[in-house]
């Protein structure tokens, strides 16, 4: 079952405003969101994301927060102010930073959504064990989602392979947002942990969050209409 009419959101990275506001335009009819993430939020700041939801779609600032406790509450209470639909946080800053950040947004209505993610989809089991995390990524994804889920969030980022196993342990309400979508074909870049987009929401997706092959194509909303085409929207 699909959560979101339309569950792909579009990453706007880039630091240049102009260039994701055309962006943003021309794919907005074949889009379900639109994503802000480190480039564009670093490079162009808080006023750049109000001029982002103007557009009219849900906005996701994926800001990725990890800090101690307190320094996420601030921050948290800071991109709410912004009137995004979603945010996220690492949950390996552990249940008493996300906790603190879920607790700092409580009172917002709308309150945006809070997502936290568990292991990056640029990384393998490999690059997982030489920074000494030794469980596979599949393992640690459940931990993690347990935990985020125990942490009173609304859901997580993961790749698409580990969304059976996080549909399992955190139940049918908890919301799955899925980067590393490539439709075939597509070059993988520094992705690790990919799937394309029909795949991705057969396995259960709620969001698909997709980038280059959205923004880099020649034609960008000639490829935002034929990832629409190939989920049947
Ligand atoms: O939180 C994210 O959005 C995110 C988490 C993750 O594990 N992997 C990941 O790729 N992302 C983001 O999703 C987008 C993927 O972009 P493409 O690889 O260009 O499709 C980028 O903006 C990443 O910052």
């Amino acid at each position: 079952m699909m959560r979101f009419p339309n569950p792909v959101f579009v990453a706007l990275d880039t630091p240049d405003l102009n260039n994701a506001l055309s962006l943003a335009r021309a794919v907005k009819p074949y889009v379900g969101g639109l994503k802000v993430g480190l480039e564009f939020i670093t490079a162009l700041g808080p006023d750049a994301i109000r001029r982002v939801a103007e557009i009219g779609l849900p906005v996701f600032a994926d800001v990725k927060f990890h800090d101690i406790p307190n320094t996420v509450a601030g921050a948290s209470r800071a991109i709410a102010g912004l009137g995004v639909a979603m945010f996220n946080v690492h949950a390996s800053g552990g249940e008493a930073m996300m906790r603190a950040a879920a607790d700092a947004i409580a009172p917002w209505t709308p309150r945006p959504l809070l997502i936290a993610v568990t292991v990056l989809t640029s990384l393998d089991d490999a690059v997982l064990e030489m920074v000494g995390q030794r469980a596979p990524a599949s393992e640690q994804v459940e931990r993690l989602a347990a935990l985020v889920k125990k942490s009173g969030l609304d859901g997580v980022v993961c790749s698409a392979h580990e969304l059976a196993t996080v549909r399992a342990a955190c139940g049918p309400d908890f919301l799955t947002i899925v980067p590393g979508i490539r439709p075939a074909g597509a070059a993988v870049g520094d992705q690790k942990r990919v799937m394309t987009p029909k795949q991705a929401v057969a396995a259960g997706a709620d969001i698909l969050v997709i980038g280059r092959p959205i923004t880099a194509a020649p034609d960008p909303a000639e490829a935002a209409k034929a990832i629409a085409e190939e989920l049947g929207l």
